[in-house]
């Protein structure tokens, strides 16, 4: 894939640009543009130029850039005490370890700091149970994904990717995982008559393989699934929980509780990495001191913005916004009735359009008109742009969005 020329950017964002091309990885194929402020819904770039950011940093800015009230117990408790390790006790994480577990209804939780950790944790904690718990034969643990799946890019995470991209020249691969169709119950149904069969880990909206939105019900026939075989279901939240899709959890949709609940991204607000895993004791107290952690796992400074993070969710009531307005998002873009628009999808402020266009680089090359006409967006997989706004927009603020969407449709006449 070529890299970002830097030949349609000013000469400051080239500067910018060139210094990642040259002492960088080359492991992302970011669009033309360099940003250096964020505030609510918006993003400048370099040359002061503002932006509508549709995208959110993948849902991690749900609560808005540089929330005010996020930014002020971070830069408070990063003046007091940052790090102390698991090595001694700190008075933020008992706090915060009973804050969150009301707030979300479990025993206890797990602290991390990456969402691709929270999920190795959530399939270490699976595979400790079904040993324990349910009896499976030592190392011969299984886990269910689902097609399409797209959970981070460590070894394990890979190894149950479907996505070429993610997997290719990087074996050998974890092995004891099993894949199913998404949103296919007798597919899952037939998997999880293995007996050895711990956990199902699914996200209940398919994030990056392009907004795919299960059918109703989908969720409950999981859950029902699962307490049948005697498996684990494992709600990867990461990128549809902390209100994205409408409601506090996309499971709440269908009112299901998953045996372990894995949130990262907005639970810090789009501030730093902070991700927790959440269950009940009959899962979480399988696992013994020293047999799980990391050095940055519930440290003070996470603790005490992932609580005002959390709290400002509910104060601003971003669900019910994400639910209103991802509606009107969704029929204002099906108002348009554009030829190159395939589909419009999703829940909440997790939305998605699939171009439909002759040229496979359309979608790229609508997303360079979009940020010339102000508004930040990315294709996923070719042709499925994501339009995923901080949940703190406005309805005025959405009815712009969708002039820029519609005067930047007619760059894609033929
Ligand atoms: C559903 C889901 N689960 C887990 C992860 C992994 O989270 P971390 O990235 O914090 O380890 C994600 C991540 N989602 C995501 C979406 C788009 C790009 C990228 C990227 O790695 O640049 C990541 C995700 O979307």
């Amino acid at each position: 894939m070529a890299h970002t020329s830097t030949a349609a950017v000013s000469a400051r964002s080239a500067y910018f640009i060139d210094l990642e091309l040259e002492h960088g990885a080359h492991n992302y194929h970011p669009l033309p543009v360099v940003l250096e402020k964020g505030s609510g819904v918006f993003v400048w770039d370099v040359d002061g130029k503002r932006y509508f950011d549709f995208l959110s940093g993948y849902s991690a800015v749900n609560q808005g850039h540089c929330h005010p009230r996020i930014i002020q117990r971070l830069t408070e408790q990063a003046q007091q005490l940052t790090l102390t390790s698991r090595a001694f006790h700190s008075n933020l994480l008992g706090e915060y370890e009973k804050f969150i577990t009301a707030y979300f209804g479990y025993d206890k939780v797990l602290p991390m700091n990456t969402g691709v950790e929270g999920g190795e944790t959530a399939i270490k904690l699976a595979r400790r149970w079904g040993y324990v718990k349910k009896g499976i034969p030592e190392n011969e643990a299984k886990i269910v994904f689902a097609k399409g799946n797209f959970w981070g890019r460590t070894l394990a995470a890979i190894s149950s990717s479907t996505d070429p991209s993610s997997y290719h020249n990087f074996g050998p691969f974890m092995p004891g995982f099993d894949l199913v169709h998404y949103n296919d119950l007798s597919d899952l149904e037939r998997a999880l008559q293995d007996p050895n069969v711990a956990a199902f880990m699914v996200e209940p909206i398919q994030g990056e393989a392009g907004v795919v939105v299960p059918h109703d019900g989908y969720l409950k026939g999981v859950r029902a699934l699962c307490d049948q075989c005697n498996v684990l279901f494992i709600a990867d939240e990461i990128q549809t929980g902390l209100c994205r899709t409408g409601k506090m959890l996309a499971c709440d949709h269908e009112d299901v509780r998953p045996d372990i609940l894995i949130l990262g991204k907005a639970l810090s607000g789009g501030t730093m990495p902070v991700s927790a895993v959440l269950c009940d004791d009959i899962i979480m107290m399988n696992i013994q001191p020293g047999e799980h952690g990391s050095t940055y796992g519930g440290n003070p400074l996470a603790c005490a913005v992932a609580m005002e993070a959390l709290q400002v969710l509910k104060d601003e009531q971003m669900a019910d916004n994400a639910e209103r307005l991802g509606a009107l998002l969704r029929s204002e873009l099906e108002a348009l009735q554009s030829p190159y628009i395939a589909e419009v999808r999703g829940k909440g402020l997790l939305n998605a359009i699939v171009i439909k266009h002759s040229n496979p680089e359309a979608a790229w090359d609508f997303c360079l008109t979009l940020k010339d006409n102000g508004l930040l967006a990315k294709p996923t997989h070719g042709d499925k742009i994501r339009f995923a706004p901080p949940l703190c927009i406005t309805e005025a603020q959405i009815r712009e969005c969708v002039q820029i969407i519609h005067q930047s449709l007619s760059s894609l006449a033929e």
